[in-house]
């Protein structure tokens, strides 16, 4: 594999659509955001493009494979994933999660029943919205949402929409016997920290049936349905890389938020992206919603690798280079921070590319059977609230860090190799810095 070094990566599109639109049977109307080299294999809608300076790191040949074609009943499967937790005789009529009393709901009625008297009683709820697989990023989030309101509801939820129909959707990790016992573990931690103003109250683990009424969401682009859509911020980086991931973002959190009427919602800084998707989804339909709270990303202590359901996949070759990403991120930030003349677009991604390129051509020097080949799918400097890629930065504003590298399955597998999930599929990660204002 050999990295490209075209000065023409990132081009940015003239968008079609500046607004946030909530469509009934729409056609989508994305429009391609980036220009790849010449030479990529994957054909792309015409876009009207500007020559914002690029950063290349593409590779001749992109794949947009995720792991698995998944099916509409393994998501039904995943969705009503059975939890050991039936109702015993002496259950108060809802499932709950062993020796606590965070209930167990599963269906839109029951959330509403439980959330009626919190208006009444004027008790703040928060809504943690998760695919589950939950590691210590998700616990901060839940931690920090429980600082500040007096009941937390978790949403445990894989979302189909959310995925592309070559995406892996059918081998996400399902761990929800491990989910149920880490919520105990950590609401027992909340019950015993006295700064707590609440502590976990409920889990909403719903069907597909129940949060698409009408039929199992389409994923493709040009699905009929009910979707919700947020451009242009929803289109560029990863919208880019994945055309239909921030329309199912969207339309399921505004389905949760319309069921579960949070006074805040917990999102996490590693997905930056939807975190910018969200605030603009509750700031354009007017959502009763007090607060989107932003938690920062946790990371692997030892290494920085931020941590993410999908890191399951790697297996013990990959993960040893998984935190390529974020030491790019970190030499950019670096860059950012040594001056003036470092902060344009060239200084600042100059640096990450430069470690992106040491790091691979590494790689290439080892034999089939112990290297991990890679590609670096974008890295970008962007605008905070639009998330339109910059040229220089305000420093007054700041900007954002962001990337997505596409390991590969390893080549040439030891005997008894770690793979990782799933056999070691292709797995696409992300990670991004915040560069404050000063
Ligand atoms: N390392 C992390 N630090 C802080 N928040 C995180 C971290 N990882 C995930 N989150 C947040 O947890 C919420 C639920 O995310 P999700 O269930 O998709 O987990 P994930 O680890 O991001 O999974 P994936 O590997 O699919 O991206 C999102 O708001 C996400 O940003
Ligand atoms: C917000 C979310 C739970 C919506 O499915 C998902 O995108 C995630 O886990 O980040
Ligand atoms: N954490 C984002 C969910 C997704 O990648 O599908």
């Amino acid at each position: 594999m050999r990295m490209q070094s075209t000065n023409a990566l990132f081009r940015r599109a003239t968008l079609s659509s500046s607004t946030s639109t909530l469509s009934i049977v729409r056609r989508s109307t994305l429009t391609a955001t980036r220009g790849f080299s010449s030479t990529s294999t994957t054909p792309r809608t015409s876009a009207t493009t500007n020559s914002s300076a690029a950063l290349p790191l593409r590779t001749p040949t992109r794949t947009r494979q995720f792991p698995t074609t998944a099916t509409p009943s393994t998501t039904r499967t995943m969705a009503s994933a059975a939890c050991s937790t039936s109702p015993s005789s002496s259950s108060p009529g809802y499932e709950k999660i062993p020796n606590t009393s965070i209930r167990i709901l599963r269906t839109v009625s029951s959330v509403r029943r439980f959330r009626k008297p919190l208006t009444l009683d004027s008790r703040s709820v928060a809504l943690v919205p998760t695919m589950g697989a939950l590691h210590a990023g998700h616990l901060s989030l839940i931690r920090a949402a429980a600082r500040d309101n007096h009941h937390v509801i978790v949403s445990i939820y894989v979302n189909p929409a959310q995925f592309g129909v070559r995406e892996d959707l059918g081998s996400y990790p399902v761990t929800w016997e491990a989910d149920c016992e880490a919520l105990a573990k950590l609401d027992r931690e909340l019950a015993d920290d006295g700064e707590n103003l609440g502590r976990i109250s409920a889990v909403f683990a719903p069907t597909t049936g129940e949060m698409y009424p009408a039929g199992f969401p389409g994923q493709e682009l040009d699905s009929k349905g009910s979707f919700v859509t947020i451009t242009p911020v929803g289109e560029v980086l990863e919208g880019a890389s994945r055309p239909t991931f921030f329309r199912g973002v969207a339309t399921v959190c505004m389905k949760l938020f319309n069921v579960c009427q949070p006074d805040r919602v917990y999102f996490g800084q590693k997905d930056v992206q939807q975190t910018v998707v969200i605030k603009r989804l509750v700031e354009d339909f007017l959502m009763p919603i007090e607060q989107v709270v932003i938690v920062p990303t946790a990371r692997d202590q030892e290494d920085g690798l931020a941590l993410s359901s999908r890191n399951v996949y790697l297996g013990e070759r990959r993960r040893k280079v998984a935190n390529v990403l974020y030491r790019a991120l970190k030499a950019a930030e670096e860059a950012y921070a040594a001056g003036e003349g470092k902060r344009d677009r060239v200084g600042v991604l100059g640096a990450a590319q430069k470690v992106m390129e040491e790091t691979l051509a590494e790689q290439m020097k080892l034999s089939p059977s112990e290297r991990v080949k890679f590609e670096v799918d974008y890295l970008s400097l962007a605008d905070p609230d639009t998330m339109l890629e910059l040229e220089t930065v305000d420093t007054k504003k700041g900007g954002i860090l962001s990337g997505a590298v596409r390991f590969l399955p390893v080549e040439e597998p030891k005997e008894g190799e770690d793979l990782g999930h799933s056999g070691g599929p292709l797995v696409r990660l992300i990670d991004n810095i915040i560069l404050p204002p000063k």
